[in-house]
């Protein structure tokens, strides 16, 4: 089984307009309410995907209520951890360029995250964990690290989704499977890249650092994929942008869904690309329907052997 964790979820509510002017009020040209967080999103795809997985994390209020019913109707596997608190709002501002207003999140209590762990008590080897997205200001910063403690000592593997401190924590613990794009990955060694050579010495030192396999999105740009052997490009496809809030899950959900399938680092690459294209030209996390549609379209190159 998957377990995606979504500590800190959120209705995506997502407008456009043409243009924005700050200190003004702004009509808006279309609205759509959305359920959020990033372990969701993964789940999303793992369920487009056919891969059994079950969506963890907290949730409370009128907003939680919104996202529980929302991914039942998209036949999900939820099993949230109510809190008394209201799961955040996020705003997705799509106007001359996209811009993203992410709420702080809920209180939690530790009772709360005592009833949480319940959820984590029977973790076997057969078990993959994704973490992945903020955590809400109540929740002491080694919260992931002691989830994946939990992981390890039951033989599962584990995936992250974070950035800067939090993942040169996690590194010597062997994630499946690491997701920084281009400018994480930049700002993380404290450079700046100049070539596609330089993006992959750094993902080799990722791989060094304990990541089993490095994934390197690059959004229009397409992604690297580092694994110990070898090192694969692939273009992205063109197409029309309508919404990227989320590519980047998709990607990791389309890797790791595939990877617990057939343990083939790059058919779990071409989904990851697939997916995270797919997701980038829909409303919404992707479907099935457009996974298929993008699927051919995903060329990968060897780049060294
Ligand atoms: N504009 C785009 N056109 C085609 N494919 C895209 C586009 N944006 C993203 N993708 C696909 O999705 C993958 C992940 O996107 P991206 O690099 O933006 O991840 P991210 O920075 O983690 O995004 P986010 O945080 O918004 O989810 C890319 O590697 C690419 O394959
Ligand atoms: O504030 P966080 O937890 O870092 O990110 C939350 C979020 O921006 O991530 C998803 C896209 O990746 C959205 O659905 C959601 O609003």
């Amino acid at each position: 089984m998957i377990y995606t964790i979504t500590v800190n979820p959120s209705i995506d509510y997502v407008v456009q307009l043409p243009h924005m002017t700050l200190g003004s009020v702004n009509r808006l040209a279309h609205t759509a309410k959305l359920p959020g967080g990033k372990g969701i999103n993964v789940s999303q795809i793992l369920n487009d995907l056919n891969q059994p997985n079950r969506a963890l994390g907290f949730i409370g209020g009128f907003t939680g209520t919104f996202i529980s019913e929302a991914l039942k109707a998209k036949g999900l596997d939820c099993h949230f951890t109510k809190i008394a608190d209201d799961t955040r709002i996020n705003v997705k501002i799509h106007a001359d360029e996209e811009t993203e207003l992410n709420g702080a999140g809920p209180d939690i209590t530790s009772l709360e995250v005592d009833q949480f762990y319940e959820e984590l008590s029977h973790l076997t080897a057969d078990d993959v964990v994704v973490m992945s997205g903020s955590l809400a200001p109540s929740l002491p910063d080694t919260f992931y690290y002691d989830i994946i403690q939990k992981a390890k000592a039951a033989g599962a593997n584990f995936v992250i989704d974070t950035t800067g401190e939090a993942l040169k924590k996690t590194l010597p613990s062997q994630p499946l499977v690491v997701k920084p794009n281009n400018h994480e990955l930049a700002d993380y060694y404290h450079t700046t890249f100049n070539s596609q050579a330089d993006i992959i010495a750094a993902g080799k030192r990722m791989l060094k650092e304990g990541a089993q396999h490095v994934l390197i999105s690059m959004a229009g740009d397409g992604g690297l994929l580092i694994t110990p052997d070898h090192v694969y490009f692939s273009p992205a496809p063109k197409g029309h942008v309508i919404n990227s809030v989320g590519a980047g899950d998709s990607m990791i959900g389309g890797f790791v869904g595939t990877f617990a399938k057939t343990h083939d680092a790059v058919e779990s690459f071409r989904y990851g690309l697939a997916c995270g294209s797919a997701t980038a030209f829909s409303e919404d996390i992707a479907t099935r329907a457009k996974i298929d549609e993008i699927l051919p379209l995903i060329k990968i190159e060897t780049v060294t052997k």
